[in-house]
């Protein structure tokens, strides 16, 4: 196994410090590194940040059913080029993450592709109809060993099943992770229901809708002294819920995306239905109020919601269309533009809500540690000085959907190394070495 020698490198932007990879663990930081390198391979670090490898708690990777919008391997390679080196695979396939057998099939996939960890997501019910719990210890106790459960696309929206989901979980320290939409207020609906909505005449997906699930559930995790989790937290209503609920100390955890992070609805004026995703872009103030949650700690994390579809499900006319963008190449640039950037968040902030917090709430082992001598060799180098225009056609990603296309945003993943072993240097993906590998981020000097 090749070592590394990342000289002269910024832990969570700190203090610059050589830092030694060998046996896949951090073998040695600071004065030590450089002397025990002997024939490691050198990466100069000068101006590079190092941090944990990321981790998401919520990912599309489509396998099986889907391979025509992305596989198992296409989406974990897009994952380590942004810098990650978990994901956990939303239930969302076709056959359903709803058995033992369709996990252990997926965690193996992930396992023999090797580009990052898969963490398969269990359905809550069975084919995500909402009516019968799936079989969550049987998923639970499966090699896969499952600890997140979601009928993400769909709501939970039977409030005796979600307290049986809730009860259930405590067995084994598991989490039900909530798509909050109330689908009675959302028939038909396809963006923000507001301004926008009512002047470009598309049908709206009101701020309530998520909102009254999100009350719902605390008081349900409440009653039952379960663990909740709030996938892609969108609206301004939603945060103040989340604040209340952590004062009264609901073990709740809440997550925003990177889109919603910057994107509003305004972008559906134009119709292009790569801005089309649910929970949909809302407002301007919805955007500064999911800022304002992340940086005081209210939002625990930031997870992508990485939502390929294929050309045929997006190029289409706004109604018909997919609902979801792609993600997990742009999170981390994302973050930086909207939180370090503008002085919300510092780099061992990123830390925690892209790595260290998700890995927690999703009782991932191995994963979101501390650079620390003994710890598994999981890490991200960025450059948070270069710049890059988002290029589709240059990603990993099978699927062409990102709504950050053609725009420019900060910062580049230089290298990810998974368990010691890199699986992007310089910027490039490394399973092959013909000159036709695709960049991990076009970025300056790539
Ligand atoms: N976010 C989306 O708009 N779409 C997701 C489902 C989901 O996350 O609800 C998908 O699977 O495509
Ligand atoms: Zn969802
Ligand atoms: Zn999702």
């Amino acid at each position: 196994m090749t070592t590394y020698l990342l000289r002269s490198v910024a832990p969570l932007g700190g203090e610059p410090v050589d830092v030694l990879l060998a046996d896949g663990v951090v073998a040695a930081i600071g004065p030590d590194a450089g002397a025990r390198a002997g024939e490691a391979t050198v990466v100069e670090g000068e101006g590079l940040v190092l941090l944990p490898g990321l981790v998401d708690l919520h990912t599309h990777l489509r396998e099986p059913g889907r391979e025509d919008a992305e596989t198992i391997r296409s989406g974990t390679r897009a994952a380590a080029a942004g810098g990650f080196t978990a994901v956990h695979a939303m239930a969302n396939t076709t056959p359903t993450q709803d058995t033992a057998g369709v996990v252990e099939q997926v965690w193996r996939l992930g396992r023999d592709a090797g580009w990052a960890d898969v963490h398969p997501v269990g359905a809550v019910s069975v084919g995500l109809a909402g009516e019968h719990l799936a079989e969550l210890g049987a998923m639970a106790s499966s090699a896969a060993r499952v600890r997140v459960f979601s009928d993400d696309g769909k709501c939970v929206h039977d409030p005796v099943l979600m307290r049986r989901a809730l009860e259930y979980v405590k067995a084994f320290d598991g989490v039900i992770a909530q798509h909050a939409q109330e689908p009675r207020l959302t028939d038909g609906a396809q963006m923000h229901e507001g301004v926008v909505s009512s002047e470009i005449g598309l049908a709206g997906w009101p701020a309530v809708a998520e909102e009254a699930i999100i009350a719902r559930d605390v008081l349900l995790a409440e009653h039952v002294g379960s663990r909740l989790h709030v996938c892609h937290l969108s609206t301004a209503g939603s945060v103040e819920i989340i604040r209340w609920a952590k004062s009264r100390g609901i073990d709740v955890t809440a997550e925003v995306t990177p889109h919603h992070l910057v994107l509003t609805d305004e972008l559906a004026r134009g119709y292009d239905p790569v801005f089309k995703v649910n929970p949909p872009l809302r407002t301007a103030e919805d955007v500064e109020a999911v800022r304002a949650g992340l940086a005081d700690g209210t939002i625990d994390i930031v997870a992508t919601d990485h939502a390929p579809h294929t050309r045929e499900d997006k190029d289409c006319e706004w109604a018909a269309a997919a609902f979801g963008m792609t993600g997990l190449e742009t999170a981390l640039a994302v973050v930086q533009e909207t939180m370090v950037d503008t002085g919300r968040l510092t780099w061992a902030d990123v830390a925690r809500v892209l790595s260290a917090a998700p890995a927690a709430i999703g009782r991932v082992e191995g994963q979101g540690r501390p650079i620390a001598v003994g710890e598994p060799g999981n890490l991200v180098l960025v450059d948070p000085s270069a710049r890059r225009t988002v290029e589709p056609a240059e990603q990993a990603t099978a699927s062409g959907n990102s709504p950050f296309r053609g725009r420019e945003l900060p910062g580049r993943v230089v290298a990810t190394f998974l368990r010691g072993r890199a699986t992007v240097l310089n910027g490039v993906l490394q399973d092959d070495a013909d000159g036709s590998r695709r960049a991990a981020g076009r970025g300056v000097g790539a």
